[in-house]
């Protein structure tokens, strides 16, 4: 009581849980801890690829924020005896006790604490490398209670290497911006945070080096659901509750893992899906309704700032339980290679410019590469084969344009399976995207809510 600090203890677990705020206290202090120290831990996590200084067991550190001096001891004491439980608690107990004087509490406490989640979370992202999470146990967990395997992620594919109308692609960068920016727009809103994406199209378009650019360009790790390993409701809420923040979680060929259509029809699933069925109400399917709740019911918000991807060779076979508005944010068609992907294909395998080309083969190019039809994938193959000779390979791949051309017009097939639903769901997106942008306008001009708990 007559103390004139106020004392703040930060525990590393929560609970069972692990409280985010002490991991982030712990990379925050070893990026300011100076060398001179003379005793420090030295760790590396897993996939990581720096080594972090870290306070030793009950050691502290003076830091300072605006011109105020704080102290921060690592408490660690030996958790007593431990009674049954269902997981074992560590050994140990850790945590960060912090020591401000009661007159700079509310700075402190206002912005200081702020700006170390914001400044672990940066040099998180620099030192760790991306991990590509599965789920291919069948339900079986680690040893450590893990359902989710997970392996470092070093996909090379950018939104600069994604060979995509550009406009289109911009917009999605814009929108990744925009979410992983916005979570005073999503508390002020009262939205859960996160956002759903259909990437849907023919194989070989690009939906899965889209799901890597995605991840590349936000510094998120990816979970990568396989929904055939999972067997009901329940155990996909268990997944889902183990995913971080900050990830991307992906279901790939939506169409092809669940039988997603007829909700109500009662229809059976094919054998080879045997364990993804209908509403059978005996808990050991997984439902379009299961899926849908883990997407969009109260467990999808068990963590935040989380982004679903579905990918379809097919989207006229989904439901449109799963396709109506608000469900999946941004369906994005990725089609076959237009001019402009061309030319993005031509700089990634051959490191040509549009220059560098002539001009003659540029325009057959551009007049033929509508009707070829041919994706991205079958581009990149006949410029990988040739790639020792740059000049064959703008050749081979006018052959090749112009030969599939041809078959094209003849058969006369339609360019993208949903020609009108795509204009369409592209100004229902971009109403949404208009109230979206009015919000955050609202948001800058009252400024950044105040949200932090004064007592
Ligand atoms: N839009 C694209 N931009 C750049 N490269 C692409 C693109 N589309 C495909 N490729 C190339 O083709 C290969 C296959 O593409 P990808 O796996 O992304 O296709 P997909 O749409 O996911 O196909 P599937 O439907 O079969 O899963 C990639 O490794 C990549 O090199
Ligand atoms: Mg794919």
């Amino acid at each position: 009581f007559f103390s004139s600090h106020c004392y703040y203890d930060i525990t590393e677990l929560d609970g069972v849980n692990t409280n985010e705020l002490y991991n982030a206290v712990q990379i925050y202090l070893s990026s300011s801890i100076s060398i001179s120290s003379n005793r420090l831990t030295l760790t590396r996590a897993v996939n990581s690829s720096t080594i972090t200084f870290g306070l030793s067991n009950n050691d502290s550190i003076v830091d300072t924020f605006n011109n105020v001096t704080v102290l921060w001891e690592h408490v660690v004491t030996q958790r007593q005896t431990q009674t049954f439980a269902w997981r074992p608690l560590p050994e140990e107990k850790r945590g960060f006790t912090l020591r401000i004087k009661k007159k700079d509490k509310i700075l402190i406490l206002n912005s200081y604490l702020e700006f170390i989640v914001e400044k672990a979370n940066e040099i998180r992202r620099k030192s760790q490398d991306r991990l590509l999470y599965t789920n291919t146990r069948g339900g079986s967990l680690d040893s450590r209670g893990q359902p989710w395997e997970s392996v470092p992620f070093k996909h090379p594919s950018t939104f600069e290497t994604l060979a995509m109308d550009p406009t289109k692609k911009q917009r999605i960068m814009n929108d990744l911006k925009d979410f992983a920016e916005g979570q005073m727009f999503y508390e002020r809103t009262g939205r859960a945070w996160k956002r759903g994406y259909l990437l849907y199209g023919p194989p070989g378009t690009g939906k899965s080096s889209m799901i890597a650019a995605m991840a590349n360009y936000l510094g998120y790790d990816i979970y990568d659901l396989e929904l055939t390993e999972v067997h009901s409701n329940s155990e996909l809420r268990k997944l889902l509750m183990k995913t971080s923040s900050k990830s991307i979680i992906v279901i790939e060929d939506i169409d092809c893992s669940i039988n997603l259509t007829n909700r109500n029809s009662g229809l059976k699933t094919s054998p080879e899906h045997s364990n993804l069925g209908e509403e059978s109400g005996n808990g050991d399917t997984i439902t379009l309704s299961g899926l849908l709740n883990f997407t969009d019911g109260l467990w999808s918000c068990c963590g935040s700032e989380r982004i679903f991807v579905f990918t379809s060779n097919h989207i006229e076979r989904l439901d449109p339980a799963l396709l109506r508005s608000g469900r999946m944010d941004m369906h994005v068609c990725m089609s076959y290679c237009d001019f402009s992907s061309l030319k993005i294909l031509l700089r990634n395998y051959l490191g040509y410019e549009e220059e560098d080309v002539d001009d003659e083969v540029l325009k057959e190019m551009e007049s033929v590469v509508e009707k070829a039809e041919m994706t991205p994938a079958d581009v990149s193959e006949v410029l990988i084969k040739n790639r020792r000779d740059k000049e064959k390979a703008v050749r081979e791949c006018l052959v090749e344009l112009k030969s599939r051309g041809e078959g094209c017009v003849k058969v006369g097939k339609l360019r993208c399976q949903s020609g009108n639903l795509r204009e369409l769901e592209i100004m229902e997106e971009e109403e949404k995207r208009a109230i979206d942008s009015q919000n955050v306008d609202d948001e800058v001009k009252t400024g950044p809510e105040d949200n932090f708990c004064k007592d």
